[in-house]
């Protein structure tokens, strides 16, 4: 299922984002602000468990998370969103996965990945600023039930309308969250009118 986060602020925090004029400070701040908003509807289903708690003049009854998220970032865009996820949920995990695109084929390359040891009956959010062609998304989904991840949602920024669609085809069972729904993809397979590399927008890796 395809969720499209509608706030007013993701919408202005998206035009920042857009603009090429956008240094990668304001970038990565807008990022967080943004993703910060998109934590609220994607975690609105996590498990809790009661439990007792004392105040200072009487006990009563609070709660705690049942199982802690397992954010996995998608480096090296997906970083980006791991800081708004962090300020929202106390001691959540974060597991790395390396994977960049091939510049010619557009098919993702997996270099790295580190998870802890027992995760699999724990919610995972997978965190990736980009949906473009879907190759790194369905990869990534490919790996993390493969290591046995039951429950797992993609949360990206702006996708691709054939990003989507493919995510739907191979893993119809996974919730996708994005704050943008654009128009499609151009010849290079980047997002229209999108923001640009997500990666090189954050880490200032164009130089002109
Ligand atoms: O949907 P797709 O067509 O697979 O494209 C999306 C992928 O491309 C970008 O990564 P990139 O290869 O630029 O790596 P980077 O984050 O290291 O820059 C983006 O962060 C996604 O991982
Ligand atoms: O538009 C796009 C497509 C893939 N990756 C990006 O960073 N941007
Ligand atoms: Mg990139």
């Amino acid at each position: 299922m395809l969720v499209v986060v509608d706030h007013p602020l993701i919408k202005v925090h998206i035009t920042v984002l857009r603009d090429h004029m956008t240094g990668t400070d304001e970038f990565r701040s807008r990022l967080t602000a943004l993703t910060r908003l998109l934590a609220f509807p994607v975690l609105q289903d996590l498990d809790i468990v009661p439990m007792t708690v004392t105040t200072p003049l009487a006990q009563t009854t609070g709660y705690k998370l049942d199982k802690v998220p397992v954010l996995v970032p998608v480096l090296r865009a997906g970083l980006g969103m791991v800081e708004g996820f962090r300020d929202v949920v106390p001691n959540t995990v974060v597991s790395h996965l390396g994977m960049y695109r091939d510049h010619h084929t557009l098919k993702p390359i997996r270099y790295y990945s580190n998870f802890p040891t027992s995760y699999h009956d724990h919610p995972v959010i997978l965190l990736d600023p980009m949906l473009a062609t879907g190759g790194s998304a369905v990869d990534a989904l490919d790996y993390l039930k493969q290591e046995g991840a039951q429950n797992i949602r993609v949360v990206s920024i702006i996708s691709a309308p054939e990003g989507i669609k493919k995510v739907d085809e191979c893993h119809p069972d996974v919730n996708v969250f994005t704050a943008q729904l654009d128009e499609g993809l151009n010849d290079l397979g980047y997002i229209l009118p999108g923001l640009g590399d997500a990666g090189d927008r954050q880490f200032g890796t164009v130089l002109d």
